[in-house]
């Protein structure tokens, strides 16, 4: 069952040298419980479609088409792109949180960390008394492993993991249905991005939330998520399993990713990567994006855009691997 629907979304930011269609005609589910990987070159589009959903997009941002809808479990839905400001600030706690790239912004450098999930519960949860609310940080704390003690510490007191672990605390505090990562860890040192990692897919089996998680790191990419989308040039260019996409890319860029990236299991293989750089996103080459740089290119492909079908957008491999990566 889906919790979000992306339907056709475009986004374009509006600039002086021509319009950026950074995002174009997404379509994309989120299913309940599960953690989604967004992969892509920088550029490609996956912040301004996280921002989108999360309604986080600012001037010269502009959404073009399209729609984004949240499920309830009972049933009902909402319409995320028509909430007005009230109710998207309690969308934004309730049914879906953030956690940015870096924690220091997220986090208000003049406020404990205990303080500002007591924050988020007094204005969220109007009835919940004082103690309960202390009650519950030191339980989120513990739980996203910083210890009760620590609830007094200052943001700039804690090490870049603790503070990373604070804003995950904080956007779990209101048990959100969605939570969206955006390069949650990158500034952390890779055996504790790893951890964070795998404890959020633990808190997720517990808790029940989805996750949108985006990295440039595919290997982790890989390994923590269920299901993963690719993105070329503002559009999804294949989805699947991670273990669908990892033993078996059918768009030839996702080939190409996955050779640029060191296996982080098996034998070592050389890093072929993607020949040339990712296109203008202002001024598009016609038909697919990735024809310039497809080394499987055929004439066709330079006149049609590919639709996504069977959940890869290639004239050339609508049903088939290109080859066992695996
Ligand atoms: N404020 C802005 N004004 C104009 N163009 C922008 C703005 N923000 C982003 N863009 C452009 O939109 C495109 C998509 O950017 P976006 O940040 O969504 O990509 P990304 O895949 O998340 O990249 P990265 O992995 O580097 O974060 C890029 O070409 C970028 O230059």
């Amino acid at each position: 069952m889906n919790v979000l629907e992306i339907r056709d979304l475009s986004v374009d930011y509006l600039s002086g040298s021509g319009t950026v269609h950074a995002v174009a005609g997404v379509s994309l589910d989120l299913r309940r419980g599960e953690v989604l990987g967004l992969a892509g070159e920088s550029g490609s589009g996956k912040s301004t479609l996280a921002n989108a959903v999360a309604r986080l997009l600012r001037p010269p941002a502009a959404i073009t088409s399209g729609s984004v809808v949240y499920r309830r479990q009972d049933g009902s839905s909402v319409d995320v792109l028509a909430l007005g400001k009230s109710r998207l600030r309690a969308f934004r706690w309730k049914e879906l949180a953030v956690v940015f790239q870096s924690a220091m912004n997220a986090l208000n450098p003049v406020s404990t960390v205990g303080a500002q999930i007591d924050d988020v519960l007094r204005v969220h949860v109007p009835g919940m008394s004082r103690s309960d609310r202390a009650e519950r940080a030191v339980e989120l704390l513990r739980r996203v492993g910083i210890s009760a003690d620590r609830r007094r510490s200052y943001p700039h007191e804690l090490s870049g993991g603790m503070r990373q672990r604070a804003a995950i605390a904080i956007a779990l505090a209101l048990n959100p249905e969605i939570i969206i990562m955006d390069e949650p860890t990158t500034a952390l040192d890779v055996v504790v991005q790893r951890d964070i990692l795998h404890e959020i897919r633990e808190l997720r089996q517990e808790y029940g939330f989805a996750v949108v998680f985006i990295t440039h790191d595919l290997s982790l990419l890989m390994e923590i998520s269920d299901r993963i989308a690719i993105m070329y040039a503002g559009r999804v260019v294949e989805t699947g399993s991670a273990k669908a996409i990892h033993r078996s890319p059918r768009h030839p860029y996702t080939l190409g990713l996955l050779r640029s990236f060191p296996r982080l299991h098996g034998p070592r293989e050389e890093l072929l990567g993607i020949p040339g750089s990712p296109p203008d996103l202002r001024a598009l080459p016609p038909g697919c994006a990735f024809h310039p740089r497809c080394g499987m290119a055929v004439a066709e492909c330079s006149s049609v855009l590919p639709e996504l079908e069977g959940d890869v957008a290639c004239l050339l491999n609508g049903g088939r691997g290109l080859e066992d990566a695996s």
